[in-house]
């Protein structure tokens, strides 16, 4: 079943939005849930990334000497359009560029930090429940933070002395200048903005938890709409995106998915054509790779101008779909260093979650190979996608080996990881009912 919301968009993840008073815990509350979710792929997007920056005049040395000169607590002081553009595309699994805010400088610097869609995004700042078309994005239109002022205050003189390189006297002019005037007038009323409210924060452990276990049920009732999602989410089959690589459709690539595909093949001719079809993909995998000029000499003395570039790579595998292919990366590339991750479907709903992950001694490094049988819905793709990308390998690193596919697998990884390059030796026309590829090869991997 796929759940749709009342303005018909498909849930493909759940957004929260954490309001409050500067200080009031908004942060530290995020946080907490996350922890009480206890799902994976939670991310938190603060407002703070998203201050305007301040005009050259502004950012003058002179005027920067105190931040009690500008005013940052006014609705205005946000770039709600970059923010709401932020959170649409990863509420539709994309990834984005965040801006990085330096408070030492109220400037943005001049770098980004790439974040990607998950399974729930928390969104806290304190005018989340200000702008209507960020509030439009959100699920649980949220929970203001109401803490006491003079906590808050408390609070902020020293996180701003020790965090934010601020002066005591700067904070309290800054406070009374603009902080608290503004929350009175702005912040405070978007109150009525909330569903849901929680007064003195992370002290208020019922609150927050109730919150949880309200969000746990939602995702629950949501678990079949992840692969449905990706199944459907594709309108053209006819066309394939850029990153995605096929091999070339040749007499001989086609009577090796013959054998394959044939119900009656005897086990050993499977294993035998299979892994040969594994080399072909490996190999056009490898020819993505890097290479770096290098000058050996031959055993008549003589020079070759050559290649080199092996030494960088890394096979992480899908089990089990995966394994017989990392036989074949093995056979390839000597001694490459091999991860495994095991993506298992939940027996009831086929939801796919990440149960284990595995690295050999050497970490995981750029480029990687990331390898699986088929991709279907690329839902175990993007899982295992995401895992490399928390382990620091940069998304353009990575390639995709598959040995079969379905185009709404394909597009669906491309969307969500565009930099992602899939080499894959086939794709067929589509997804059966049941969303197994058609007319496929069967459970690759299986007993
Ligand atoms: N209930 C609490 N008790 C004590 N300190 C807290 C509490 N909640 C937050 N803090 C502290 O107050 C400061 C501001 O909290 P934070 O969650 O960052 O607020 P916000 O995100 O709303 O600005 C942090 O140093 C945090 O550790
Ligand atoms: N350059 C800046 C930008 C913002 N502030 C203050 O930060 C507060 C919001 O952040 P919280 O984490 O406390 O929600 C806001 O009240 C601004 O006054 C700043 O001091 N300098």
């Amino acid at each position: 079943m796929l759940v749709r919301r009342a303005d018909g968009q498909n849930c493909d993840c759940y957004v929260i939005g954490v309001a409050g008073g500067s200080a009031s815990g908004k942060t530290s509350v995020s946080r907490r849930i996350i922890q009480m979710l206890n799902v994976p792929w939670v991310i938190i997007v603060s407002m703070d990334s998203f201050y305007n920056a301040l005009t050259p005049e502004q950012s003058a040395p002179a005027n920067r000497a105190t931040s009690s000169m500008h005013n940052f607590d006014h609705p205005d002081a946000f770039d709600y359009e970059v923010m709401v553009e932020c959170v649409r595309k990863l509420r539709q699994g994309k990834s984005v560029e965040i801006p990085v805010y330096d408070f030492s400088t109220h400037s943005r610097l001049n770098k980004t930090q790439t974040v990607y869609g998950a399974n729930v995004i928390i969104v806290e700042g304190i005018f989340t429940l200000y702008d209507q078309k960020l509030m439009d994005l959100m699920d649980l239109k949220v929970i203001f933070v109401d803490t006491d002022a003079d906590v808050r205050l408390a609070r902020r003189m020293k996180r701003d002395i020790c965090e934010r390189s601020r002066e005591l006297r700067g904070v309290i002019e800054q406070y009374e200048r603009f902080v608290k005037p503004m929350y009175d007038q702005y912040v405070h009323p978007t109150i009525h903005n909330a569903d849901v409210i929680i007064p003195r924060g992370l002290d208020n452990h019922i609150a927050i938890d109730l919150i949880a276990k309200h969000v746990q049920r939602q995702l629950k009732e949501r678990r079949f709409a992840f692969r449905w999602t990706l199944a459907r989410g594709c309108s053209d089959l006819n066309s394939l995106p850029d990153s995605v690589i096929i091999l070339k459709q040749t007499s001989q690539l086609k009577a090796i998915h013959t054998i394959i595909r044939d119900c009656e093949t005897d086990r050993d001719d499977f294993i035998f054509y299979s892994e040969r079809l594994a080399n072909l993909v490996v190999e056009h995998g490898l020819s993505l790779l890097p290479f770096e000029s290098t000058t050996v000499t031959t055993p008549v003395n003589q020079l070759f101008h050559g290649k080199q570039g092996y030494h960088k790579l890394c096979g992480v595998s899908i089990i089990r779909a995966g394994l017989p292919m990392e036989v074949s990366l093995r056979k390839v590339v000597k001694d490459v260093p091999l991860g495994r991750m095991l993506i298992q479907s939940d027996s009831k709903t086929g939801e796919p979650q990440v149960h284990a992950q595995c690295g050999d001694e050497r970490p995981w490094q750029a480029p990687t190979s990331d390898i699986d049988a088929t991709i279907a819905t690329g839902a175990a793709g993007i899982m295992a996608i995401r895992v490399l990308l928390d382990h620091d390998v940069p998304e353009d690193r990575i390639i995709f080996l598959s040995l079969l596919s379905a185009p709404q697998g394909l597009h669906s990884i491309a969307k969500a990881f565009p930099k992602v390059r899939i080499v894959t030796s086939m794709v067929d026309p589509g997804l059966s009912d049941n969303l197994y590829i058609e007319p496929g090869m069967g459970n690759f991997g299986g007993e």
